[in-house]
C-alpha cells in the first residue's frame, strides 16, 4: 500500500510581480517554506500534480475535460522556469490505461506545455521542475463549459485508486483557487483576434506574452477597488468551501453549481476542480483522512483567496 500525502496551494503570477506588504510576503513566504521542508521530509516517490492550464498549453482547437501527460515542458510564463519535467513516461501511460479502466475518458498528450498553474506550485514545493518524477494532470478549469464535478471527485478516485497499488511514498498536489478572477478571456463574444488566440494561440511572441503579462499586473493594482469590474474575492465562500474539504464532505460538492461559483467567487475559481481531485484521490484510499488549513488570506494584488491545505 502506497504511502499517500497531499496538498493543495492556491496559484499567483503576481507573485514577485505585483506584491502585497512586506509582512504577507514573509507569512506566505514562510508558509511555503514549511510545505517544502515537510515534502523534502516525505522525499516521494512520485508526484501527481493536478493542475489547470491558462491557455498556455490547451486551447480550443481541442480542448479535453482532463489530460495526463506522459512529457511535460515548462512555457516559463511570468516568473517561473522553463523546460522540461520529470515525467515517468511509462507509468504516466499505466495511469492513463487504468483511468480508461474506470469508464473515465482522459485525454494523453505525449509532448504537452505546461504553465504556471502547474509550474509554480511544483517549483514552490519542491524548489525545481525536475527533482522527483511527477506526473501532470490538467483538470480544464478556465475554459467552459465544464463538466460537473462530480466527474472529477470520480477522476480523483481513479487516480487515488492506482496510487494505491504502488506501494510508494506518493504526494498529491493541486493547485489554483480559490475565489478569484484575473483577466483572462471568455470565448463567448470574444472579438476575431482574442478568439483566434483562445482558439489556437500556442507560442506566442515574446511580444504578446509580454502584453498579457503587463495587463494582470495592470489588473492586480486595482483588483478589488471600484475601479475593477472583475470579480472581487470572496472570504467566506473560500472558508466554506476549505472547511467542506478539511472535514471531508466531498459529496457535498459534487452538484456544486457552476455558472453560480463564477457569479459568488469569480470564474477562475473554478481552479478549485484540481483541489477537489486531489481530495478525492486521498479519500479514495484513506477515510477519514486526516486534513488540515495551514493558512489563508485574500490578497488582492495577487488576485487570489490564497490557501493552503495539507492531508493525510
Ligand atoms: O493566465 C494568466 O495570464 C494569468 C493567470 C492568473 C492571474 C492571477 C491569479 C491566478 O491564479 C492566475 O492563474
Ligand atoms: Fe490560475
Amino acid at each position: 500500500m502506497s504511502n499517500i500525502k497531499i496538498k493543495c496551494l492556491s496559484h499567483t503570477p503576481l507573485r514577485g510581480l505585483n506584491d502585497p506588504g512586506s509582512h504577507v510576503v514573509a507569512e506566505v513566504d514562510s508558509v511555503i517554506a514549511k510545505a517544502r521542508a515537510e515534502v523534502e521530509h516525505f522525499d516521494p516517490e512520485l508526484i501527481v500534480i493536478f493542475a489547470p492550464d491558462h491557455y498556455n498549453g490547451l486551447f480550443y482547437d481541442l480542448m479535453p475535460p482532463f489530460v495526463i501527460a506522459t512529457a511535460a515542458d515548462s512555457v516559463g510564463d511570468y516568473k517561473t522556469l522553463l523546460g522540461a519535467l520529470s515525467v515517468p513516461k511509462e507509468l504516466a501511460l499505466e495511469m492513463a490505461r487504468f483511468i480508461l479502466d474506470k469508464d473515465l475518458d482522459i485525454a494523453i498528450s505525449h509532448r504537452l506545455q505546461v504553465d504556471h498553474g502547474c509550474t509554480q506550485t511544483l517549483e514552490e514545493m519542491t524548489g525545481s521542475l525536475t527533482k522527483y518524477p511527477v506526473i501532470p494532470i490538467i483538470i480544464n478549469s478556465v475554459a467552459p463549459p465544464f463538466g460537473p464535478y462530480r466527474r472529477i471527485r470520480k477522476l480523483g478516485e481513479a487516480v487515488g485508486q492506482f496510487l494505491a497499488q504502488l506501494n510508494k511514498r506518493v504526494l498529491i498536489l493541486g493547485t489554483g483557487g480559490l475565489s478569484h478572477e484575473p483577466p483572462v478571456p471568455l470565448l463567448s463574444g470574444a472579438p476575431d483576434d482574442i478568439a483566434n488566440f483562445l482558439i489556437a494561440g500556442r507560442n506566442p511572441t515574446p511580444e504578446a506574452r509580454a502584453a498579457r503579462q503587463a495587463r494582470t499586473i495592470a489588473a492586480g493594482k486595482i483588483y478589488g477597488t471600484s475601479e475593477s469590474n472583475l470579480t472581487p474575492l470572496n472570504t467566506d465562500w473560500d472558508q466554506y468551501f476549505m472547511d467542506l474539504l478539511v472535514q471531508g464532505q466531498l459529496d457535498e460538492i459534487d452538484d456544486f453549481k457552476i455558472e453560480e461559483i463564477s457569479k459568488t467567487a469569480g470564474r477562475s475559481t473554478h481552479e478549485i476542480r484540481t483541489w477537489v481531485a486531489t481530495f478525492s484521490a486521498l479519500a479514495a484510499v484513506k477515510k477519514p483522512y486526516s486534513a488540515r488549513q495551514d493558512y489563508y488570506r485574500p490578497i488582492n494584488e495577487w488576485i487570489a483567496g490564497y490557501g493552503v491545505l495539507s492531508a493525510e
